[in-house]
């Protein structure tokens, strides 16, 4: 399901389908937009950037059960897929990258080098991942995981939040080193600093949104606009069941997606 079709520096914007939070008319129609790509299953968003002039790409989050989607429309747009990225190691889905770069040559995975996760690119927190001439920069946002990153793009016009920030909500704490503490002051200290427009594009959506901002979370989150003491008591009482799949996941995305596959 793909709800915005955009390449990164082009103007080419279809909007369909589920609607973003935020007002329309701040996208305004000289904005950009990553491609949206959604899997129902785990209900994750992949996202696709891609520069128009060089045709370098990076794909974010993809996922084993969308594989052969994602990659025929990187081989449909042309473009050169240099880097999947993972915003963490993934405890509800199996990622797609360790597959994606046996159907695509040159193409390296990454993730944090605090994920204790395998991959050709170990991030570091102000690491730059480059495609043409625009980069994301890794800024690392602990708290759901210890290896959780939030991908910034150079103009901060927009990030990719993974788990740590969701639409009026956040990433669980509860396990894979989970710490309700850190992930408020990651929240606080390096998302909710960014521009009050930057759009924020996270890792799952379970109520059909797909974006928000800087500016609308820091005044809606129900969880995040809670002092510290409030937000730990929050967390600790959220009593949801473990992902379906952590069993299989985790240990596969600690390998890349590789594993048993
Ligand atoms: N039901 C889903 C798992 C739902 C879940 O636990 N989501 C995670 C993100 S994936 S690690 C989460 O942090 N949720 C926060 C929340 O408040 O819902 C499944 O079985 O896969
Ligand atoms: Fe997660």
């Amino acid at each position: 399901m793909r709800f915005i079709n955009f390449i990164v520096s082009e103007v080419h914007i279809q909007i369909s389908r589920k609607t973003c939070t935020q007002d329309i008319n701040k996208w305004g129609l000289t904005s950009k937009h990553p491609v949206i790509l959604f899997e129902s299953q785990s209900c994750t968003y992949t996202y696709l950037l891609a520069d128009k002039a060089s045709k370098e790409a990076v794909i974010i989050d993809p996922v084993l059960e969308t594989l052969e989607r994602d990659v025929k429309l990187v081989q449909e747009l042309g473009l050169n897929l240099k880097v999947a990225v993972n915003t963490h190691c993934h405890a509800d889905h199996i990622t797609s990258t360790g597959l994606m770069k046996k159907k695509i040559a040159g193409l390296q995975s990454a993730i944090s080098k605090h994920s204790g996760a395998k991959a050709d690119i170990q991030l570091s927190d102000g690491e730059k991942i480059t495609f043409g001439k625009h980069h994301l920069t890794v800024r690392e946002t602990p708290g759901h995981t210890n290896g959780c990153v939030t991908l910034v793009l150079n103009d901060e016009s927009m990030a990719f939040t993974g788990d740590a920030l969701l639409i009026r909500g956040c990433g669980r704490t509860d396990f894979q080193q989970g710490s309700p503490k850190r992930l408020y002051q990651s929240v606080h200290e390096r998302i909710f600093t960014l521009p009050e427009d930057c759009l924020l594009y996270p890792a799952h959506d379970y109520k059909g949104q797909t974006a928000t901002t800087v500016g609308e979370e820091r005044k809606h989150n129900p969880r995040l606009t809670k002092n510290l003491e409030e937000f730990v008591k929050i967390m600790d009482n959220l009593n949801l069941p473990n992902p379906k799949k952590i069993d299989v996941a985790v240990p596969a995305n600690l390998v890349c997606g590789l594993h048993d596959v």
